[in-house]
C-alpha cells in the first residue's frame, strides 16, 4: 500500500499517571516498527506528560469545541489543545454523539476548526445495530459522513466504527467493512475529488491482536482505530507489529 498503515489508539475515559509507561512501552514497539504510524489519544489530564514521555508516537485529543473562545464551560479549543501538545483530534466519536449530543453540523464544525488549527483530525461515523439489521447501514453512514466532513480533504482522516462492535468483541463480517470502506471511499471522491483518494480510512470496534491482520487486510482500510486493545502496549504492540507485517 502506498501509504503507511495508521494505527491509532483512542485511551477514552482511563489512564491515570501509572499508565504511563504504557505508553513508553508503546513509545519503543514503534521505534522498532518504523513502517506503521502509531498514535495515541489519550484523556486531556495525560496530554502534557506523554508528550515527555514518547518520541515516536502522535498524539491527540478525544474532541474539540469548534469555538476559538469564548464561555463553553469545560470545553477545548482546537487551538488550547495543539498548545498543550497534541498533532490530532478525533471528532464525532459515536460515544460524544451518544453522551454529549453532538450532531453532524457539529461534528464537521469541529473537524474545521482542528484543521483551522493546523492539527489532523479523524471524524468518526458508523451505524447502530438496528441500522444495520435494517439494510440500512451503508445509507445511514454514507449520509452521515456527507454532513460531518470538513469542507478540506487537509490531514484528514475517517474512521467507520459500526456502534453494536464498540468494545463488545463482536466485528462486522470482512465482506461487510470491505463494501463499507469501499462506499465511504466514493464518498470522499465524491466529496473533494482527487483529494479524496489521500484521505485515510480505518476500521474502529473490537479490533484486537488477533484479528488485526485480517482486518488490516481489507481493501481500502488504512489503518485502525483501537480503544480497549491500545490501553496496554502487551495488547496494542501485536496491532502495531500485524501492520508492520504487512506494510
Ligand atoms: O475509538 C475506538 C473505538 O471506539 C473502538 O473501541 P474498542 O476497540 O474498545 O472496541
Amino acid at each position: 500500500m502506498a501509504q503507511r498503515y495508521y494505527i491509532v489508539g483512542n485511551w477514552k475515559m482511563n489512564g491515570m499517571r501509572t499508565a504511563l509507561p504504557e505508553a513508553r512501552a508503546i513509545d519503543r514497539a514503534a521505534q522498532r516498527l518504523p513502517k506503521v504510524e502509531v498514535a495515541v489519544a489519550p484523556p486531556v489530564t495525560l496530554i502534557a506528560a506523554m508528550r515527555e514521555a514518547v518520541e515516536n508516537i502522535g498524539i491527540g485529543a478525544q474532541t474539540c469545541h469548534s469555538a476559538e473562545k469564548g464561555a463553553h464551560t469545560g470545553d477545548l479549543s482546537a487551538a488550547m489543545l495543539r498548545e498543550s501538545g497534541v498533532e490530532f483530534v478525533i471528532v464525532g466519536h459515536s460515544e460524544r454523539r451518544a453522551d454529549h449530543g453532538e450532531t453532524d453540523a457539529m461534528v464537521k464544525a469541529r473537524a474545521e476548526a482542528v484543521q483551522a488549527a493546523g492539527m489532523g483530525v479523524i471524524v468518526c461515523v458508523g451505524e447502530s445495530e438496528a441500522q444495520r439489521d435494517a439494510g440500512e447501514a451503508e445509507q445511514v453512514v454514507a449520509r452521515q459522513l456527507a454532513a460531518s466532513l470538513p469542507g478540506s480533504a487537509d490531514r484528514l482522516s475517517v474512521a467507520y466504527e459500526p456502534v453494536w462492535a464498540i468494545g463488545t468483541g463482536r466485528v462486522p463480517s470482512i465482506e461487510d467493512i470491505a463494501a463499507m470502506h469501499k462506499r465511504l471511499r466514493s464518498a470522499l471522491a465524491q466529496a473533494y475529488g482527487e483529494a479524496g483518494a489521500a484521505v485515510r480510512i480505518l476500521y474502529g470496534g473490537s479490533v484486537n491482536g488477533n484479528n488485526a491482520a485480517d482486518l488490516l487486510s481489507v481493501a481500502e482500510v488504512g489503518g485502525a482505530l483501537v480503544g480497549g486493545a491500545s490501553l496496554t502496549a502487551d495488547a496494542f504492540v501485536p496491532i502495531l507489529a500485524a501492520a508492520a507485517e504487512l506494510a
